[in-house]
C-alpha cells in the first residue's frame, strides 16, 4: 500500500483562490477527514484528487506515482481510486448487481471473475440478498451501501467519499457510520472523506484536516483537534465550550486550576489572549466565579447549562442534575488551553 501525498497544491478559478497551497501526507490505509464550512475548498481538493480538476500549483501523488502538477494531469481512470457521491449515482435501469459489476464490465472482464468480484463486493456492504433488486426499491442507506460496492469492486486503493451522508435522515447516519468504520476495516483502502459535519468528521476520521477559505487551518487527530484546537474560530468550530478573554497566557499553554482562576478572576474583560474553557473543566460548587444560569437544557445523560459570568462571559457547564434558570451557581475553572486570536 503507498501513501497519498498532496504537496502545496492550490486551485484558482479566475481570481478566486479556492485552495491555497495545502499539503497533507496521508498514510496508506488512514481514513482522513477534509471538514470545514461551506465554502471552504474541500470539494474543490477532492475533485483535484480524483482527477476531475487539474491543479494550479503544487503536486499530488500516491507513493512514487505523479498523479498531478501543473504540466502532468494522471486522467481520473488510471488513478486506481474510486468516488462515492452524496447522490448515489445509481443506473436506474439496471438492478444492483448489474450497478456493482458495471465498473468490472468496463474494465473487459466477464465470466466466473466478474460474478465473484459483485458476490465479494456485495457481501463487503452486507447486501447479497438484494442482487436482483432495482435501485428504487432500496432505502436511502441501501443505496448509499450500493455506490460503496459498486466503488470498492475494483479494489480501489484510494476511495474518495463526497459528503455521503449528506441526504440521509439521523438516525440512518449512525447505521451508515458504522458501515463505513467496517468497509475502512475490512479494505484497508486509504479513505478520503469530505464533510461539513465536525461530529461525523470525528467520530470516523484517524485524522482530520480542517479548511477554512481555501487553507489548512490544522491537521491534526480528533483528540488533539478538541483538546489542543490551534485558533479562536477552531475552537468554536469543534465540540462545545467557551472562549474567555484574559490577561495572560500565550498560545499552545495549557492553564491548570490556579493560574486559570487567578486570570479568570482579575479580567472583566480586560484581558486579550483567548482561552478555551471546555464544559468538562468547569466545575460548579461551594467556591468559585459567580455565574448565573441562563438555561439549562436536558441532554438525557446530564444537563446543559448557559451560564454568564459577572463580567458577562458566556461559559458552558454540565451539570448531572437540573439548576433552575436564574439561580446564582459558582463555577471552577478547572483547565483552560490558550489559543492563537483570530485575525
Ligand atoms: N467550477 C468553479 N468555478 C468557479 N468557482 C468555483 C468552482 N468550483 C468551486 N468554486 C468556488 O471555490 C470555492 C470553494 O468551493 P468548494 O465547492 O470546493 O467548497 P466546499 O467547501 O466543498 O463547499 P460546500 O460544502 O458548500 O460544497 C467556493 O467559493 C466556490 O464558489
Amino acid at each position: 500500500m503507498e501513501g497519498l501525498s498532496i504537496e502545496g497544491v492550490g486551485k484558482r478559478f479566475g481570481d478566486q483562490h479556492a485552495v491555497r497551497s495545502l499539503s497533507l501526507e496521508i498514510e496508506p490505509g488512514e481514513f482522513v477527514a477534509l471538514l470545514g464550512p461551506s465554502g471552504c475548498g474541500k470539494t474543490t481538493m477532492l475533485r483535484m484528487l480524483a482527477g476531475f480538476e487539474r491543479v494550479s500549483a503544487g503536486r499530488i501523488a500516491l507513493g512514487g506515482r505523479l498523479w498531478a502538477d501543473t504540466t502532468h494531469h494522471l486522467p481520473p481512470e488510471q488513478r486506481n481510486m474510486g468516488m462515492v457521491f452524496q447522490s448515489y449515482a445509481l443506473w436506474p435501469h439496471m438492478n444492483v448487481a448489474d450497478n456493482v459489476g458495471y465498473p468490472v464490465k468496463l474494465r473487459g472482464i466477464g465470466g466466473n471473475d466478474y460474478r465473484r468480484r459483485v458476490r465479494e463486493a456485495l457481501a463487503l456492504v452486507r447486501l447479497e440478498a438484494y442482487a436482483e433488486r432495482s435501485p428504487q426499491e432500496l432505502s436511502g442507506g441501501q443505496r448509499q451501501r450500493v455506490a460503496l460496492a459498486r466503488c470498492l469492486v475494483t479494489s480501489p486503493s484510494v476511495v474518495l467519499l463526497d459528503e455521503p451522508l449528506a441526504n440521509l435522515d439521523r438516525h440512518l447516519r449512525a447505521s451508515m457510520e458504522e458501515c463505513f468504520r467496517d468497509f475502512h476495516h475490512r479494505t484497508g483502502a486509504t479513505l478520503v472523506y469530505v464533510t461539513h459535519d465536525q461530529s461525523e468528521a470525528m467520530s470516523l476520521a484517524d485524522r482530520i484536516a480542517v479548511m477554512k477559505a481555501g487553507e489548512l487551518v490544522q491537521w491534526a487527530t480528533p483528540e488533539t483537534l478538541y483538546r489542543q484546537p490551534r485558533s479562536e474560530w477552531l475552537a468554536g468550530f469543534i465540540g462545545d465550550g467557551s472562549v474567555l478573554s484574559l490577561p495572560g497566557g500565550t498560545p499552545g499553554q495549557v492553564l491548570a486550576t490556579d493560574m486559570l482562576m487567578s486570570l479568570a478572576s482579575q479580567a472583566s474583560g480586560a484581558g486579550h489572549q483567548p482561552v478555551l474553557v471546555r464544559p468538562e473543566h468547569v466545575q460548579l460548587g461551594e467556591q468559585g466565579l459567580n455565574a448565573r444560569v441562563e438555561r439549562s437544557i436536558f441532554r438525557g445523560e446530564r444537563y446543559e447549562l448557559s451560564l454568564r459570568l459577572a463580567d458577562l462571559t458566556p461559559l458552558v457547564a454540565y451539570s448531572p442534575r437540573a439548576i433552575a434558570e436564574g439561580s446564582e451557581v459558582k463555577a471552577m475553572l478547572t483547565q483552560g488551553w490558550c489559543l492563537e486570536a483570530d485575525a
